[in-house]
C-alpha cells in the first residue's frame, strides 16, 4: 500500500527519515509524488548553435595531455584543448587537480559547463570519459533538505518504484486515457523521476496536470453543487416594490450591468440555497451602490445586512454614503476597532436586539461579542485582502445568512475558476455613462517640477489631486517618514491658497476622518497619502493621480490607485513617476499608459509576476498543484473544468464504476461531510 511509511522501504532508516520528513515525504506516496522542480537537459548541439554564457554540453577529443597550475595552496586550474568538429576549444576546470589523473590525451569527453563564444572555451563543471548514456541526457533536480543528496534521494525512489510500483493506482478511467492520449499513472510517475527523452516526459506532465486539475475541479465543483442544500429558512421574501422605489431615488440609472448583476444577487436571496457569490467589477464600475441595493431588499425581509470592508477610511465612506443612500428609514451602524468602550457596547446591543439593520465594518465585525439578531446579507468587500478564515467567520455569524464577497481587482479568469471556483460569479463589465479614460502618463523623476504645477493648474480649475508616497507595507516606517517629507515639502513649494493634506494609515482615527472629510469637501486640495487609500475611496472631483515610484508597484495595484480617479465626468489624468531598472519594470509601465482595462492588466500582471504574487502572500487561498501550473497550464484547466462539470451534471461521476478511484481520492482529502456516492 502507497500509505505505508517510508520506513518500510529498504534503505530507509532513522535519519533518513528525519531528512525526508523535513521535505514533507511521510508515506511511498508522498515520495513517488516528490517531482523535481526542474530538469537538467545535456543534449549536444552543433558549436555554431551555442549561445554564449549558457550552460552547455559538448564531446570531443582531448588533443594534449592536460596542464595543472597551481595558485596559493589550494587553488588550481586544469587546461587543455578538446577536437569538437575539427575545431579546438579550450577547456578550463577550476580547483578539480585531481581530475588531471582522470583525462588523458586521446580520450573522448563529455564536458557541461558555461560557454564562451568569444574565446571558445568552456568552462568545466562537470565532465565525463566517454559520450552521456542515453538515460543521463535529461537529469532530474530535486530540491532537498538537510543531508539529503539528489543522488540519494533518486536511489531512494528507484527502491520504492521496485518494492511498491505494482501499487500504484490508475486514478482515471481508461476512456480518458485513450481518449486524451494520456499515458497510465505507473508510467507517468516513473517518467517523472527518470526520464527516457523529452517528449515521455512532456507526456507525463501532461497527464499528471490533468489529473491534478480534473480532482481539483471536481473537489470545488462538488463542493458547490452540495452547497446548494436547499433550506427553507434561506429564503428571503424582500418587498419588490420598496426595492424598485429606492432604485428609482437614485441619482443615476444603473448600468445594465449593474442591474444584470443586481438581478441575480436578488434571485439568490429569495432561493431557499446559501448564496454564496462574487461580484466583480473593475474600479469605480459601480458595485457599492449594488451592494447598497442588496443590503436594502435584506432589510425589507426583515434582516439584517453586514458590510465588512478592508479598512477604516473605507468603513467611514460607505457608512456616510448608504447613510446618505437610506436617509431615515434604514438604521445603520459604523463598527470599528477605534469605536471602543460605551459607544462599542450600545452599538453591540443594539445589533443583538434588532435595532440596527445594517452594520458596517473593519475587521471589529467578526469579533466574538459581536451577535447579531437574524443576519441576512454578510457582504465581503475586497474579499482577497481578508484571509479566508476571516471571510469563514463572517459567514457564520449567521447561519442561514447569504454571502456576496466583492472585488473590484479584476481577476483573470483562470485565477477565478480556480480560486473562486466554489462561488457563482457576477461582473460588472461596464462603466457608468459619461465616463472618460483617465489619460496615464509615465514620466522620469526630472519631471517633477512639471508635474507638480500641473496640479496647481488644476487646482485652480478647482479640481484636485491624490499624490502617491513609495510605499510597500504600510507598518514600514520609513516609508511613513517618505510620505511625511514629501507633505512638508509641497506645502513650501505651492502658494498658501493651495492646501495640501497628510494621509497615513498611522494617523490617529480621527485624524483620519478629519482629512478625509477635508478633502471631500474640497477643503483640501492635494492629498499627500501612502497606499491606504488605494480601495474603494471616491472623491469624484479629484481629477490628478501622481504615483511616485511607481515601479515598485504591480499592476493591479496601480490600477486600483488610478482607479482613484475618472470617478466623475472630469477628464482625470494619472501619472506615474518611475524610473524602472529592467525591461519587466519598464514593460510594466508602458502597459499601464496603453490600457485602462482592468482585465488586461490583470492578465499582464499574473504573467509577469506569477499566481502567487497576485493576490499577495498566502491568504489568497489559491491551491497548490505539484505538477500544473495555472497559467501556463490554462488549456488543460478549462478541459478539467468543462469534464468536471459534465460529470457531476450527468451524475456520472457517481454511477459509473470506473470513477470510484478518483471518488475515493476526493474523499481521502475529508472535505466532503458525507460519503459521496
Ligand atoms: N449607474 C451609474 N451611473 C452613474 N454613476 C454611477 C453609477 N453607479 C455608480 N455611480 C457612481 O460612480 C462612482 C463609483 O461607484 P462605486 O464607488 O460604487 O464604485 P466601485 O465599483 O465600488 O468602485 P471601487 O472599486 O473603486 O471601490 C460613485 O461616485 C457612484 O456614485
Amino acid at each position: 500500500m502507497l500509505s505505508e511509511p517510508i520506513t518500510n522501504l529498504k534503505g530507509v532508516g532513522k535519519k533518513v527519515q528525519e531528512e525526508l520528513e523535513m521535505m514533507h515525504i511521510h508515506t511511498i506516496e508522498d515520495l513517488l509524488t516528490y517531482f523535481p522542480y526542474r530538469y537538467d537537459v545535456f543534449e549536444i548541439k552543433p558549436l555554431s548553435e551555442l549561445i554564449h554564457e549558457d550552460k552547455v554540453t559538448i564531446m570531443g577529443r582531448v588533443a594534449h595531455e592536460p596542464s595543472l597550475t597551481y595558485f596559493g595552496k589550494k587553488k588550481s586550474r586544469l587546461f587543455f584543448n578538446v577536437m569538437v568538429e575539427h575545431v579546438a576549444v579550450k577547456a578550463v576546470m577550476f580547483n578539480r587537480a585531481f581530475a588531471k589523473k582522470h583525462i588523458n590525451q586521446g580520450d573522448l569527453v563529455t564536458l557541461i559547463g558555461k560557454w564562451d563564444a568569444h574565446r571558445l572555451q568552456i568552462t568545466v563543471d562537470q565532465y565525463k570519459i566517454g559520450p552521456i548514456k542515453p538515460a543521463d541526457k535529461i537529469k532530474p533536480v530535486y530540491s532537498v533538505k538537510g543531508k539529503m543528496t539528489n543522488y540519494k534521494l533518486r536511489k531512494i525512489i528507484k527502491q520504492a518504484f521496485i518494492d511498491y510500483g505494482d501499487h500504484i493506482k490508475e486514478h482515471l478511467p481508461k476512456h480518458i486515457l485513450v481518449d486524451y492520449k494520456l499515458p497510465n499513472r505507473t508510467e507517468a510517475l516513473k517518467v517523472m523521476h527518470f526520464p527516457p527523452n523529452r517528449v515521455a516526459l512532456k507526456h507525463a506532465r501532461r497527464r499528471l496536470t490533468y489529473e491534478e486539475f480534473l480532482l481539483f475541479q471536481l473537489k470545488i465543483q462538488l463542493l458547490r453543487h452540495l452547497n446548494r442544500d436547499a433550506q427553507e429558512g434561506r429564503a428571503q421574501h424582500y418587498d419588490v416594490q420598496k426595492v424598485q422605489q429606492f432604485i428609482q431615488t437614485l441619482p443615476f440609472q444603473l448600468t445594465n450591468a449593474q442591474q444584470k448583476s443586481l438581478n441575480q444577487i436578488l434571485s439568490d436571496l429569495k432561493a431557499p440555497f446559501r448564496m454564496n457569490r462574487l461580484l466583480q467589477g473593475d474600479v469605480g464600475s459601480g458595485k457599492t451602490v449594488v451592494a447598497a441595493i442588496a443590503l436594502y431588499a435584506s432589510v425589507t425581509a426583515s434582516r439584517q445586512g453586514a458590510l465588512m470592508v478592508p479598512t477604516e477610511i473605507l468603513a467611514e465612506q460607505h457608512y456616510q454614503s448608504l447613510k446618505s443612500l437610506f436617509g431615515d428609514h434604514v438604521k445603520i451602524a459604523l463598527l470599528t476597532g477605534t469605536v471602543k468602550g460605551k459607544k462599542r457596547a450600545t452599538i453591540l446591543s443594539n445589533v443583538e436586539n434588532n435595532e440596527v439593520d445594517i452594520v458596517i465594518g473593519t475587521h471589529a465585525l467578526i469579533q466574538d461579542d459581536v451577535i447579531f439578531h437574524n443576519l441576512g446579507l454578510a457582504i465581503i468587500d475586497e474579499q482577497h485582502r481578508f484571509g479566508v478564515e476571516q471571510r469563514r467567520l463572517l459567514k457564520e455569524k449567521g447561519e442561514l445568512a447569504d454571502v456576496l464577497f466583492m472585488t473590484a481587482t479584476p481577476i483573470p479568469r483562470t485565477l477565478a475558476i480556480t480560486a473562486f471556483g466554489d462561488m457563482d460569479v457576477s461582473i460588472i463589465n461596464e462603466m457608468p455613462a459619461g465616463r472618460k479614460e483617465v489619460e496615464t502618463y509615465w514620466v522620469k523623476e526630472n519631471m517633477l517640477e512639471y508635474t507638480l504645477d500641473f496640479i496647481q493648474r488644476k487646482v485652480k480649475q478647482g479640481e484636485q489631486a491624490y499624490l502617491i508616497c513609495p510605499l510597500i507595507e504600510e507598518s514600514d516606517k520609513l516609508d511613513i517618514q517618505n510620505a511625511v517629507d514629501l507633505y512638508h515639502q509641497l506645502q513650501t513649494y505651492y502658494p498658501s491658497e493651495i492646501k495640501v493634506g497628510l494621509m497615513h494609515g498611522r494617523l490617529p482615527s480621527d485624524e483620519k476622518d478629519d482629512v478625509m472629510k477635508a478633502f471631500i469637501q474640497n477643503k483640501i486640495h492635494v492629498l499627500v497619502s501612502t497606499t491606504v487609500i488605494e480601495v474603494g475611496v471616491n472623491v469624484p472631483n479629484a481629477t490628478v493621480m501622481v504615483i511616485y515610484d511607481a515601479e515598485r508597484f504591480g499592476l493591479a495595484q496601480l490600477h486600483q490607485l488610478r482607479g482613484r480617479v475618472g470617478r466623475g465626468r472630469l477628464k482625470s489624468y494619472c501619472i506615474l513617476i518611475a524610473e524602472p531598472k529592467g525591461e519587466i519594470g519598464k514593460e510594466r509601465m508602458r502597459i499601464m499608459t496603453e490600457t485602462t482595462d482592468g482585465f488586461l492588466l490583470a492578465e499582464e500582471d499574473l504573467k509577469l509576476r506569477g499566481p502567487g504574487d497576485f493576490f499577495g502572500k498566502k491568504q489568497s487561498g489559491l491551491p497548490e498543484f505539484k505538477v500544473a501550473d495555472m497559467v501556463h497550464d490554462y488549456r488543460a484547466l478549462e478541459t478539467a473544468r468543462q469534464d468536471a462539470s459534465h460529470l457531476i451534471e450527468q451524475k456520472i461521476i457517481f454511477k459509473n464504476p470506473e470513477y470510484k478511484t478518483l471518488l475515493h481520492e476526493l474523499e481521502k482529502e475529508g472535505i466532503f461531510s458525507k460519503p459521496l456516492d
